[in-house]
C-alpha cells in the first residue's frame, strides 16, 4: 500500500479527499492533519467520516518519513512551506491550492498578493490538468492542481485552442456558478445560509484570480495567448460548478463539424461525458466526471461543461494525479456514478 499524507484534512478539499482516498484499493492514508483543528477526532470533524484517529498537527519543522505522496489542501502561501520542509525527500507533492499554478513567482505573487513561499520549487511544478498534461505530470515532483474555475473552463476551451479555431484576437467571455462550498468552510458573511440561500450573484467580474490561472494555463499547454473575461458567481447548491463560455471562431462551422473536434480530443478519456443535453451539476456531483456540450450558430460557440468542484475540481483531479505519477489506471479509487436526487 502507498503511504500518504493529507495536510488541511480539516477543510472541505482536504476532507473529500480523504473520504475518496479511504475507497482507494492502493492506498493508505496515514496521516491526517488540521491547523485550528487538530488534536480533534476526525469523526467530530467531519460527521460523515466516522474514524476514531484524531488529526494531527501539520508538519511544519518535522517532516512525517514514512509517507510517498503528501496532499496539501491548504489556503494560498501556505502548501509552498510543506513543500520546501520536503525538497530533500524522494516525496512527491500534490497541492489542490494555488501556489504551484504559475510558472513565475512574481506572477503568483501580482495575483495572490503575497511574496511566494518557496520560489526555488516552482521549476520542479507542473499544472495537473489531467486530460491535458499527462506526460509532464508523469515525470514531476510537485503537481499543482487546476482551481475549479479553471478545470471547468479548460476542459471545454482547450480544443477549441489546441485546434486553432479562435478568431485571433476575439474576447472568450467565461461564467463561471460554483456551490457554496468552493469557497472552503471557513465562516463568512457571503457564504452564510440566510444569504445565499434562494440567491444567486455574481463577485469580482473580470478580476477574480482565476482568470489569469487560464490565461497562463492556456499559454503552458496549448502555446496560445487568449484574452479571458471572467465573471464568477455564488449559487445556492452545495457542490458543483457549471461554466458557460461564449466566443467566436475565426469562420462559420457547422455544429456536427465541431463535434467531432471534441470526439477527436475526448472520445477515449473515462473522465468526460459529451452530452447533447445541457450539463448540469446533478450529472457529475460526487463523480470525477466533466459533462461537455456545445452549440453553434455561424462563427458564434456556446460550449458549457459541469464539474463537481470538490471532485473534478479538486480532491478527484489530485487523486487521478497521483494514479498517473504510479502509473496506475488513471480513474482508480475514484467515483465515475453519481448520487441522485
Ligand atoms: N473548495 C473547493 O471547491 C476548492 C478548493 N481549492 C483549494 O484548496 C485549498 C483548500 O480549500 P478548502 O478545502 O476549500 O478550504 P477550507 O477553508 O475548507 O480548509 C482549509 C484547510 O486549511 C487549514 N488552514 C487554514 N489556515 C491555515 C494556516 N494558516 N496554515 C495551515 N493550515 C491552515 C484548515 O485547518 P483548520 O480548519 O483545522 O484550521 C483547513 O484544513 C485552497 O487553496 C483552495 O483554494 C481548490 C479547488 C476547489
Ligand atoms: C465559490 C468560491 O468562493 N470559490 C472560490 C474558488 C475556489 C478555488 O478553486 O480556489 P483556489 O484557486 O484558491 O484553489 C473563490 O472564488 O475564491
Amino acid at each position: 500500500m502507498l503511504k500518504v499524507g493529507i495536510a488541511g484534512a480539516s477543510g472541505y478539499g482536504g476532507g473529500e479527499l480523504l473520504r475518496l482516498l479511504l475507497f482507494h484499493p492502493k492506498v493508505q492514508v496515514v496521516h491526517v492533519a488540521g491547523e485550528n483543528r487538530a488534536g480533534e477526532l476526525v469523526e467530530s470533524v467531519f460527521p460523515h467520516l466516522p474514524l476514531s484517529s484524531r488529526m494531527e498537527k501539520h508538519p511544519i519543522d518535522e517532516p512525517w518519513n514514512d509517507i510517498k505522496i503528501l496532499f496539501t489542501a491548504l489556503p494560498a502561501g501556505e502548501s509552498g512551506k510543506l513543500a520546501r520542509l520536503y525538497r530533500d525527500r524522494d516525496v512527491h507533492i500534490i497541492d489542490l491550492g494555488p501556489d504551484f499554478r504559475f510558472r513565475s513567482h512574481q506572477r503568483f505573487s501580482e495575483v495572490y498578493k503575497m511574496p511566494h513561499p518557496y520560489p526555488e520549487g516552482l521549476s520542479e511544478a507542473t499544472y495537473s490538468l489531467v486530460e491535458w498534461n499527462r506526460k509532464a505530470i508523469k515525470n514531476s515532483r510537485i503537481l499543482a492542481c487546476p482551481g475549479c474555475y479553471p478545470t471547468g473552463t479548460l476542459m471545454g476551451l482547450l480544443p477549441f485552442v489546441q485546434e486553432g479555431l479562435l478568431k485571433k484576437g476575439s474576447q472568450i467571455f467565461i461564467d463561471g456558478k460554483s456551490g457554496v462550498s468552493g469557497a472552503g468552510r471557513g465562516l463568512t458573511l457571503d457564504t452564510h445560509f440566510p444569504e445565499i440561500a434562494e440567491s444567486m450573484k455574481s463577485y469580482k467580474p473580470f478580476s477574480h484570480r482565476h482568470g489569469p490561472e487560464m490565461e497562463e494555463a492556456i499559454e503552458c499547454l496549448a502555446g496560445f495567448r487568449v484574452n479571458i473575461l471572467f465573471v464568477p458567481h455564488l449559487i445556492p447548491v452545495n457542490r458543483g460548478l457549471l461554466s458557460s463560455l461564449y466566443f467566436t471562431l475565426e469562420k462559420d462551422w457547422k455544429e456536427e463539424d465541431v463535434w467531432n473536434v471534441m470526439k477527436k480530443y475526448y472520445q477515449d478519456e473515462t473522465g468526460v461525458y459529451l452530452t447533447e443535453k445541457p450539463p448540469s451539476t446533478a450529472m457529475v456531483r460526487g463523480t470525477n466526471r466533466t459533462a461537455i456540450s456545445l452549440r453553434m450558430e455561424g462563427s458564434a460557440a456556446f460550449v458549457e461543461t459541469a464539474i463537481d468542484n470538490l471532485v473534478k475540481g479538486a480532491a478527484g483531479q489530485a487523486i487521478q494525479s497521483m494514479n498517473v505519477i504510479q502509473g496506475w489506471e488513471e480513474m482508480e479509487g475514484l467515483p465515475m456514478i453519481g448520487a441522485f436526487p
